[in-house]
């Protein structure tokens, strides 16, 4: 993914609030968590990576070969969903797993929206998770430990080249928080995904081998320094 000179407003009653995202380069395999306080835009920039809303302004935005500002452009809502199921696998801060589906199927339907349906594949990534034994398991059942993992395990069933992952750890226990990042950094490498963290937690993402980008704020606004690959 290559994002360079991205703008992006939110607008509230009177008041508005602009993200630039001067360069972000995410290739396989890199590990990058964008930091910084409550209300700086990790949100809305992990809302721009994922294609799920539409920026002002984009210099480049492409996404594994595809012209992603060209398809904002021209409204192609279709082709951007699709770009989303191929080449993106999500982890929000709770799950974000489908409710009446078992944690297997909701990692099913991800390769099945991904087209590469892959039982074996679901099953090993299952294995190095730990959460083999809970795949006919439904997300109500799991603690939170548990479904942040098969969180993961959707995320990267499809092998995706991206993962985007907004607070993953802020509802668990510190301990668990390090080894849930732990997972998501090693599982991501092994598959030659990048993931792109967005944390208020700093510390435990650098211990998990990602390289921190602090958004830099200013008045209504943030910016996001241009990071070249590592
Ligand atoms: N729905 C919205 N409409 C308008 N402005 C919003 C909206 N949501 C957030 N904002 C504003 O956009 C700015 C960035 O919010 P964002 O949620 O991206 O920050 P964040 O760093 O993810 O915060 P947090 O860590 O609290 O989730 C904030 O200053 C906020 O006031």
């Amino acid at each position: 993914m290559v994002l360079e000179g991205v703008v992006a407003t939110r607008r509230a009653g009177g008041a508005a609030f602009t993200l630039t995202i001067e360069a972000l380069r995410l290739e396989a395999g890199s590990l990058v968590a964008v930091t910084g306080a409550s209300g700086t835009g990790k949100s809305t920039l992990l809302d721009i990576a994922a294609l799920a809303r539409r920026p002002d302004n984009a210099t480049v935005m492409a996404i594994c070969g595809t012209d992603a500002a060209a398809l904002w452009a021209r409204g192609a809502k279709d082709a951007l969903a699709t770009l989303r199921a191929r080449h993106f696998g999500y982890v929000l801060q709770t799950g974000g797993l489908v409710p009446f589906l078992s944690v297997g199927a909701n990692a099913a339907l991800a390769q099945d929206l991904a087209g590469r349906r892959d039982a074996a594949h679901l099953v090993a990534l299952a294995g190095t998770l730990g959460i083999d034994d809970l795949l006919a398991r439904m997300p109500a059942s799991l603690s939170v430990g548990q479904r942040q993992r098969a969180a993961i395990l959707r995320a990267l069933a499809h092998r995706p080249a991206l993962v985007l992952a907004d607070e993953p750890t802020a509802s668990v226990h510190p301990d668990m928080a390090a080894t849930i990042l732990a997972l998501l950094a090693d599982q991501a490498r092994q598959a030659g995904a990048a993931v792109l963290l967005a944390t208020h937690d700093a510390p435990a993402a650098r211990a998990a081998g990602f390289h921190e980008v602090p958004l830099q704020p200013g008045p209504a606004s943030s910016r996001l320094p241009a990071l070249l690959p590592a």
